[in-house]
């Protein structure tokens, strides 16, 4: 038998007036969106392109998510939320899957077009201080950055200013009747949220009686893997920049690893990690 698949007479062939697979997907600019800097153009410049692009495209997928979550937490669809952050722990896995595409980069290739990089730097991915800033890693001196990109400074505000993920699902709960600190409620959504030894011991006891709030128990081990996955990408970029780079200073004015570093220590729910201490204590 002939080792060819017949293109069966029933398979449409015929896209000059029809949307097409490459029309829907705007696919010409996408493939378009590739420009190399570096001259002559370093073979591995497309690896380093594409591996930014990919994971803009999944920051965008992921921010889409988060987003829809608050909302609905917002309107006491806790359920539909979860689904939403089901789907954004599976869109980090593969983020963090993809970091082993481009530790195939050599710090030889990439020290042969890292100066064409001039300042840029990933510190500058709004997309990216989006997510940080709807799970509630706050910080407006992240801001300025954004000022020659008015829609990104808008939206960074917009969310700086919101309620994070955490800060809705905790409203959300005191809806439910789990009764919440009141300087938690409404605390100043600006700032990053630092642990409350209160809103620990209101998780202490859903934890210690999972059984009568299972629904909760359940939502709150779904933000603690969120954060964990979070983390761990955290790491891959921190261990990946370190077998490129070493220890050099950043193409964005910063230490460089150290300043990664520094991120593994902050964290998005504290209290969900403080009730692994205190459960049982
Ligand atoms: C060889 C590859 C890479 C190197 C050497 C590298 C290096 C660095 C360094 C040194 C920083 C600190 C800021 C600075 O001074 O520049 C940084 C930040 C950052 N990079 Fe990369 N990076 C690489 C790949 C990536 C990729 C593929 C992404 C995916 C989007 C990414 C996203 C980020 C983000 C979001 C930050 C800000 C982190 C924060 O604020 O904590 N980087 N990178
Ligand atoms: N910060 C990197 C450069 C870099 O990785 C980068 C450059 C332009 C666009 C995105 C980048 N990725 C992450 O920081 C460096 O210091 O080599």
């Amino acid at each position: 038998m002939a080792n060819t698949r017949d293109v069966e007479a029933g398979i449409h062939t015929d896209f000059r007036e029809e949307m097409s697979y490459g029309s829907y997907l705007d696919l010409d600019r996408l493939l378009s969106a590739q420009h190399p800097v570096s001259d002559p153009v370093h073979h591995d410049e497309m690896l380093f392109i594409i591996q930014h692009q990919t994971s803009e495209l999944w920051l965008k997928l992921v921010l889409h998510e988060l987003r829809s979550a608050m909302e609905l937490l917002a309107a006491d669809e806790m359920r539909m939320s979860l689904k939403r952050i089901a789907r954004v722990k599976h869109i980090q896995k593969t983020l963090t899957e993809q970091w082993s595409v481009l530790a195939t980069l050599t710090p030889s290739e990439y020290v042969e077009f890292r100066d064409s990089l001039g300042h840029s730097s990933g510190f500058q991915s709004w997309q990216y201080r989006a997510v940080e800033f709807a799970l509630g890693n706050k910080n407006a001196a992240m801001l300025p950055v954004h000022e020659a990109d008015p829609a990104a400074h808008a939206l960074l505000t917009e969310l700086l200013e919101a309620p994070s993920l955490y800060d809705e699902f905790i409203r959300c709960l005191h809806r439910r009747g789990i009764e919440m600190p009141t300087r938690v409620l409404e605390r100043d959504v600006t700032v990053a949220h630092e642990e409350d030894p209160e809103l620990t011991a209101v998780f202490t006891r859903i934890y210690e009686n999972a059984g009568e709030h299972w629904d909760i128990y359940e939502a709150c081990e779904e933000l603690v893997d969120l954060e964990e996955n979070f983390q761990v990408w955290r790491f891959r970029h921190l261990r990946t920049v370190q077998r490129v780079i070493g220890m050099k200073t950043g193409t964005g004015g910063s230490s460089g690893v150290g300043f990664l570093q520094r991120a593994l220590d902050l964290t998005f729910f504290p209290e969900l990690f403080s009730v692994r201490t205190q459960i049982g204590a």
